[in-house]
């Protein structure tokens, strides 16, 4: 089912101008969204989220997005911004629940709610942390609580920018599993932002590029060629396929 579908999309932020002639995204999809630094990823997540305007057509699950109402979207679209802040003393548990206020009758959070956040603390390994306050945590620590107070709405809709950065390899890997799940158990989108272009050929079902604003790639990883990427990235790449598909575990290229 096509959960976004956007014709002649253009967004603006400053002098910078977003462009997608066409493009749709479908529930069960996990896609990865790359490109360079300045290309236009944050601005595109920005804009589907309605965080910023947009010209032209977008479709969220069937309607003009201009005609839903906050609640609905807020429902459906969780939105995990690039740089999350939270300076205030809350501790992880609180902080995680409230990836749930926009479910609740906007007084207090429901039992159903408690134990959601517990089961998303559990699943991605954050248990042990759920009453140390929040600004303690390390970087990475942070980013992981963050990500799980996104998960916890259970949207159908999962924006993402740049959820593992600062995260170390195994809570990436394990959090990948989570998507995966996360897409066949809800149905769900996610369009994740990455960079690390290794994970997106291997885990992600589609990948599209973007550069200066402009969408110029849109494939699943096995048509991603060599050449391609050697022009995005602006060196030469070559790309190892792994001969072991069912290989869980991550591959380092060494010299
Ligand atoms: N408020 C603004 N005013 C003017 N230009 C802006 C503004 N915000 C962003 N830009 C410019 O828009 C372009 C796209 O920014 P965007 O944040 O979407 O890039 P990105 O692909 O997410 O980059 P990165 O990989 O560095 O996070 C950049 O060149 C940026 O400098």
């Amino acid at each position: 089912m096509n959960l976004i579908s956007l014709r002649h999309f253009q967004a603006k932020k400053g002098s910078f101008s977003l462009k997608i002639g066409n493009l749709s995204l479908s529930s069960g999809e996990l896609v990865a969204i790359c490109g360079r630094n300045g290309s236009g990823k944050t601005t595109l997540l920005k804009a589907l989220t309605g965080l910023i305007p947009y010209h032209g057509t977008y479709y969220l699950n069937g309607l003009d997005f201009n005609k839903i109402v906050a609640k609905e979207k807020y429902q459906l679209i969780s939105y995990l911004p690039q740089e999350g802040r939270l300076g205030l003393p809350f501790d992880v548990f609180y902080v995680v629940l409230t990836g749930r206020f926009p479910l609740t009758d906007s007084k207090n959070y429901r039992s159903e709610d408690l134990k959601a956040t517990e089961e998303i603390l559990d699943a991605l390994e954050l248990i042990s942390f759920k009453d140390r306050p929040f600004p303690q945590l390390s970087g990475g620590e942070k980013r992981r609580v963050l990500l799980a107070r996104a998960l916890n709405r259970k949207a159908q809709i999962l924006f993402l920018d740049e959820p593992l950065a600062g995260i170390d390899l195994l809570h990436q890997q394990k959090i990948m599993q989570f998507w995966r799940l996360y897409v066949e158990k809800l149905n769900a989108l996610i369009l994740v932002v990455v960079h690390d272009l290794s994970l997106a050929l291997r885990y992600f079902d589609r990948l599209l590029f973007l550069e200066n604003g402009t969408l110029i790639g849109d494939f699943p990883p096995e048509k991603v060629t060599e050449s391609f990427l050697t022009r995005l990235v602006g060196l030469p790449t070559k790309i190892l396929r792994p001969e072991d598909k069912n290989f869980q575990g991550i591959y380092l290229v060494g010299r």
